[in-house]
């Protein structure tokens, strides 16, 4: 076997991302030798302890990270400060501090000020998930064909950007380098504004009258269910990207609401032209996902 990119990692936080990491290390043994997991709730550990997918388990994150040469944080974003202050002085000297996070300026906010100069700190953000959560919503494919945004801070060493480069190449992504805030700008529009979307249009959905309501479920099988997939994701998760990536998340919906003004305005008008282009412009970005194998 080659060498394997890193000794010891830990994950914290075993759910749909972390456990999906997990998976792909246990059939792919180049990646880590030892893997070790850890979650404040005791029934992920009790999970992840059965499914047998990490070699040790921590209900304690500071416990887990002892002598390892990799430590991921898979945890919602609003949790990554408090977790990076506590684990960073029981981290071994010259490993690498990761993590998956939905949103990066805030994340780095959160974290940089605990970094001590020993540890390499290396952000970055696997663009693949599901609607799922927890441990047993992961799956080792998670990550095929997918991109892997990584976001380095003026103190990030090339050295850290390439193991974390080599770690996720292994999970089966492609990797780009990204400026921190220009990433989330476009994470903006690509993934947290259909959330917030999604979410809304459930909500107005659910609030028509009960007759409305009903057939609302009754003849879902359309384009609204689409919609409730996306909306049946995590709260917490969702909360806290939300939170942490407030002005371009505003920002690109100031925008879309323009458009989608222009667009009422085009129906009201009976502008055949504008309502043609603005659907045509929808099947195209459709088909360039699907030759960029960017559907599954
Ligand atoms: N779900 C997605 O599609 C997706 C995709 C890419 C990145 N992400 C990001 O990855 C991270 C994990 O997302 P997920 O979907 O795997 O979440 P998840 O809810 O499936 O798993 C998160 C786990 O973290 C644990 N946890 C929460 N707070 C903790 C703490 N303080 N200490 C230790 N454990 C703690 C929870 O118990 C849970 O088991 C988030 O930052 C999210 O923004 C999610
Ligand atoms: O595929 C989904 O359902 C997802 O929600 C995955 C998704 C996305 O919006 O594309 C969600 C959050 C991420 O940070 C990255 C990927």
């Amino acid at each position: 076997m080659n060498t394997p990119i890193f000794n010891r990692v830990v994950v914290i936080g075993p759910g749909l991302i972390g456990s999906s990491i997990l998976r792909r290390i246990q059939k792919d043994r180049s990646i880590a030798l030892y893997t070790v997991a850890a979650d404040t709730n005791p029934q992920v550990c009790e999970r992840v302890r059965e499914l047998a997918i990490a070699d040790e388990v921590y209900q304690d994150p500071v416990q887990s990270v002892k002598d390892a040469d990799c430590v991921v944080l898979a945890i919602p974003v609003g949790a990554m400060g408090e977790v990076a202050k506590n684990i960073i002085p029981h981290m071994k000297k010259g490993a690498i501090l990761t993590d998956t996070g939905s949103t990066k300026e805030s994340v780095i906010k959160a974290i940089e000020p605990y970094v001590t100069s020993d540890i390499v700190f290396v952000p970055a953000h696997p663009m693949a998930g599901t609607e799922f959560s927890g441990p047993d919503a992961g799956f080792e494919s998670l990550f095929e064909n997918r991109w892997c945004l990584i976001t380095p801070t003026p103190h990030t060493t090339q050295a850290g950007i390439d193991k974390i480069t080599k770690f996720w190449q292994a999970m089966g992504t492609n990797i780009r380098i990204l400026d921190i805030k220009h990433h989330d700008k476009v994470c903006a529009i690509v993934s947290h504004l259909p959330h917030l979307i999604a979410f809304t249009i459930c909500n107005t959905a659910d609030s028509l009258e009960d007759e409305a309501r009903s057939e609302v479920l009754d003849y879902a099988a359309s384009g609204f269910r689409d919609f409730t997939r996306v909306a049946s994701s995590d709260p917490t998760m969702w909360r806290d990207v939300f939170l942490n990536n407030r002005e371009a998340i505003l920002e690109m919906l100031a925008r879309f609401t323009e458009d989608a003004q222009a667009m009422a305005k085009a129906i009201r008008w009976k502008d055949e032209d504008y309502i043609t282009q603005t659907i045509q412009k929808g099947r195209r970005i459709r088909k360039s996902l699907i030759d960029n194998k960017q559907l599954q």
